[in-house]
C-alpha cells in the first residue's frame, strides 16, 4: 500500500501518517529529510523522535530517497518519508542542484516499483499565488509535478486541513 499525504504546515499529516504507519503493524522504518539547522528544529526534531514508537527505525536521509526506500521496502518496512518538501529543496539546490534530474527519476522510479509499504508526507506548497521571484515558482511548480507523479502510483491520496483528512484516492481505514 503506497500512501500520498499532503497538508500546509501544522496541518497535522504528520500526525496522520504516524498513525497510519503505527496501524499498519508493520516494521517502520522512519525516513527524515530535514537537517537540524538551527536550535528550534532541533527542537521540533527532538519532539518528532520523542512521539515515535521507540521500535522504529529512524534514518536521515537529506538526498538519496531513491536508494532508501529500495533497500528497506525490500526487508519487508513500512517506509515513512517525512517529507518530500525538504526533499526536493535539497534536491534542487544542495551541491549546487546538480542532483536533481537524478535523484528525481530514481524516486519516482522507487515509488512506482510494485508492491512494498511506503507513505510519503509533504506539503501542498500550491495553493497561494504564482510566487514572483524565479526560484520560489521553480519549486512550487516542480512540487505540483512531484505530487501529481507521486499521486498516481500511490493507492491512496490524502489531503489533511485542521487536523481532518480529506481522502482524495482510496480509502482510510
Ligand atoms: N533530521 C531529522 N528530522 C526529523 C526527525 N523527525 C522528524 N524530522 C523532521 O521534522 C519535520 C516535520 O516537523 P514539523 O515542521 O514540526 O511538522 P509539520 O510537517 O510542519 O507539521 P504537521 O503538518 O503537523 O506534521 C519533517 O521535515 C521531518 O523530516 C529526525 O529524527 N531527524
Amino acid at each position: 500500500m503506497k500512501t500520498l499525504i499532503l497538508g500546509g504546515a501544522r496541518s497535522g499529516k504528520s500526525a496522520l501518517a504516524e498513525k497510519l504507519a503505527i496501524d499498519s503493524g508493520k516494521p517502520v522504518v522512519y525516513v527524515a529529510t530535514a537537517e537540524a539547522l538551527d536550535d528550534e528544529m532541533a527542537v521540533r526534531i527532538a519532539h518528532h523522535r520523542a512521539r515515535r514508537p521507540s521500535t522504529w527505525l529512524s534514518i536521515e536521509e537529506p538526498l538519496a530517497l531513491g536508494t532508501t526506500l529500495r533497500t528497506h521496502v525490500a526487508a519487508g518496512n513500512l517506509v515513512l518519508v517525512d517529507c518530500l518538501t525538504l526533499w526536493l529543496s535539497n534536491a534542487l539546490w544542495m551541491r549546487e542542484g546538480i542532483h536533481f534530474d537524478a535523484e528525481h527519476a530514481d524516486l519516482l522510479a522507487a515509488a512506482g516499483e510494485p508492491g512494498g509499504d511506503i507513505i510519503f508526507v509533504s506539503n501542498e506548497v500550491g495553493l497561494g499565488i504564482t510566487p514572483l521571484g524565479e526560484i520560489t515558482r521553480r519549486f512550487v511548480d516542480e512540487a505540483g509535478r512531484l505530487h501529481q507523479s507521486l499521486a498516481s502510483v500511490c493507492d491512496r491520496v490524502v489531503f489533511v486541513a485542521a487536523g481532518l483528512p480529506l481522502v482524495l484516492k482510496g480509502t482510510l481505514p
